[in-house]
């Protein structure tokens, strides 16, 4: 039998409010067994960037990364952000590693071709980006691996890669020899049925069911990325994908996929 192993991935919503991240850190750091976290941030980088006098830009959930953007978003989700969460990893007990993809060329990502849209320096991920031994090792350590979303691509360059997608894609390359189960926490209870009403979760979705609700608008925006994320997860082996909020993890309402 493979050994179990969570992966959490924590956005935005949460980690820029800092009682609501402390909070989330704590209830982390009870989970029992091997665990990994994937942090995102993307509200707080387009907050710093607007600060900045940039103009945040995202399409279809993901954001479009010039030159100048990659230089914020690289300081901010590498640095600042991957290392308050790694801190305060380590003041609830855990021996968390931060991570890019460039450290121990955990993730290499490849740059996103230019089609309908050039997104600039982001980078998609394959089926050969993700090195699942060495995070394998860091876990025998007893290393909890604490990853960012900045990727390398083997030459030099950063790349931003969604965060889901580097949850997604981590889960996919460690279900091979483990047991996975994937979080993606955030600040509402699920996927909802009436965005406005925190109450309206949907208790499972399957993929004819997303394309469904994505057509009738019900489905948007950040939301987007993570379930086509989530599903390709399920397809490639991940036991579970759950969708909940970052507060009340394991909790009753929340949104799980499933493939039919
Ligand atoms: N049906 C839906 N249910 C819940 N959230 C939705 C839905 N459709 C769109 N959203 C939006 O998606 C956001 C989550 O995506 P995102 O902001 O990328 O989150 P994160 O930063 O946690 O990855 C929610 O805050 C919400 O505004
Ligand atoms: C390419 C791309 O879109 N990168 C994301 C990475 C951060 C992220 O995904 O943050 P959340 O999980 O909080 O949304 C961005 O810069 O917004």
């Amino acid at each position: 039998m493979k050994p179990r192993l969570k992966i959490v991935k924590i956005g935005g919503g949460i980690i820029d409010h800092e009682p609501a991240l402390r909070e989330f850190l704590r209830l982390f750091a009870e989970i029992a067994g091997l665990k990994i976290l994937v942090h995102g941030g993307g509200k707080g980088a387009s907050e710093m960037l607007a600060a900045l006098g940039q103009v945040p830009h995202l399409v279809n959930g993901r954001r479009i990364t010039d030159a100048a953007t990659l230089e914020v978003v690289t300081m901010f989700y590498a640095g600042k952000i991957n290392k308050q969460v790694v801190a305060g990893l380590q003041k609830a007990g855990v021996n968390a590693l931060g991570l890019s993809g460039a450290d121990a060329n955990v993730i290499q990502a490849l740059k996103r071709p230019v089609q309908e849209v050039d997104y600039g320096f982001v980078g998609d991920l394959n089926e050969s980006s993700v090195n699942a031994d060495i995070i394998h090792q860091f876990l025998q350590l007893g290393l909890t691996p604490v990853f960012c979303p900045i990727n390398h691509d083997g030459r030099g360059q950063l790349l931003n890669t969604n965060a889901d997608t580097v949850a997604a894609s981590v889960a996919k390359a460690l279900s091979r020899q483990y047991a996975v189960e994937l979080h993606f926490c955030f600040e509402k209870k699920g996927v909802l049925a009436d965005v406005n009403n925190d109450e309206s979760v949907i208790k499972k979705i399957t993929p004819a069911e997303y394309i469904e609700l994505k057509q009738r608008g019900v489905i948007a925006n950040g939301m987007l990325p993570k379930l086509e994320n989530a599903f390709e997860a399920l397809r490639y082996g991940v036991e579970k994908v759950i969708i909940e909020h970052a507060l009340h993890i394991g909790e009753a309402l929340k949104t799980e996929l499933c493939l039919s």
